[in-house]
């Protein structure tokens, strides 16, 4: 069995592969106020037979390096994705393809397979939303980055020293109170702009693109978008499965 571990901003996401190929169901851990790397020594706890890891990170060196050691005293082999210029099918369209969020990466390498030689767009809606297209050849386009649903509203109140409040049950456009203003105001304004941006693309693009929607806020935005995306939560396990497999191939 191989441990799929996505560390982002906000979460620990993971899966078991088995040796048949199969994802079990992703499962999840906010960090809340502990720091990254204490929930993920938690999880090798929580997995003390396992001996291969594949993970993508957006943290930092530190973390990186941390990640390292931990894995090492353990005996686990550890493969941290990074992103490359050209590999598992993607060529990446960022001037410095290594500054390119490694999370990004392994978005694109997994919708590019799963659009079956279609163009795609993956829209990741996390801590931050981020919005990238790749041709039906795997092409990277490049993609935009925006401040995420919760991170939004928090930033928000935030800045208005307490003085406002947030709800995000019951969306409404004609709000009725402060909570519910701001809840429905950054959801509709994200719904908005993951519309408008799509479009964009779209019509920069030479043929249809599959939108693929994924992130901890993915199935929530989904019901208030209008038009075809493809939900598929744990859309980045399924990318790193893939990377597995063919680190694998290229190993043996
Ligand atoms: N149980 C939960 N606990 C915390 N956040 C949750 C939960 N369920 C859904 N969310 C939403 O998930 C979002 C974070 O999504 P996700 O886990 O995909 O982000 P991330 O990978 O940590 O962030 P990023 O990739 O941007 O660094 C938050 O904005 C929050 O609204
Ligand atoms: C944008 C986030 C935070 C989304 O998780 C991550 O992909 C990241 O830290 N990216 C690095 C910057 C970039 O992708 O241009
Ligand atoms: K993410």
């Amino acid at each position: 069995m191989v441990l799929l571990v996505d560390a982002g901003n906000s979460r620990l996401k993971w899966s078991e592969l088995d040796t048949a190929g199969n994802l079990s169901t992703q499962q999840a851990w906010a960090y809340g106020d502990r720091p990254a790397l204490s929930a993920f020594l938690d999880l090798l706890d929580a997995y003390p037979q396992v001996a291969h890891i594949t993970l993508v990170h957006v943290l930092t060196h530190l973390f990186a390096e941390s990640v390292q050691v931990a894995c090492e005293q353990r005996g686990i082999h550890l493969h941290s994705v990074c992103s490359v210029s050209c590999a598992y099918g993607i060529v990446n369209g960022y001037q410095q393809p290594s500054a390119l969020g490694a999370d990004r990466f392994v978005g694109l390498v997994a919708a590019h397979r799963l659009a079956g030689g279609e163009a795609s767009i993956v829209i990741d809606c996390g801590t931050a939303i981020t919005v990238d297209a790749v041709g039906r050849d795997g092409r990277h386009l490049g993609g935009l980055i925006l401040p995420g649903l919760q991170l939004s509203a928090e930033a928000l109140i935030a800045r208005a020293q307490g003085r406002l409040s947030l709800s995000f049950a019951q969306p409404n456009i004609f709000a009725d109170s402060t909570g519910r203003a701001i809840g429905s105001g950054c959801l509709f304004g994200l719904v908005g702009a993951i519309e408008g941006i799509c479009s964009r693309m779209q019509q920069a693009l030479p043929s249809p693109a599959v939108r693929v929607l994924t992130g901890g806020d993915a199935e929530y935005l989904r019901s208030w978008l209008p038009g075809d995306y493809l939900l598929q939560p744990d859309l980045l396990m399924q990318g790193l499965a893939y990377i597995t497999e063919q680190e694998a191939c290229t190993s043996c």
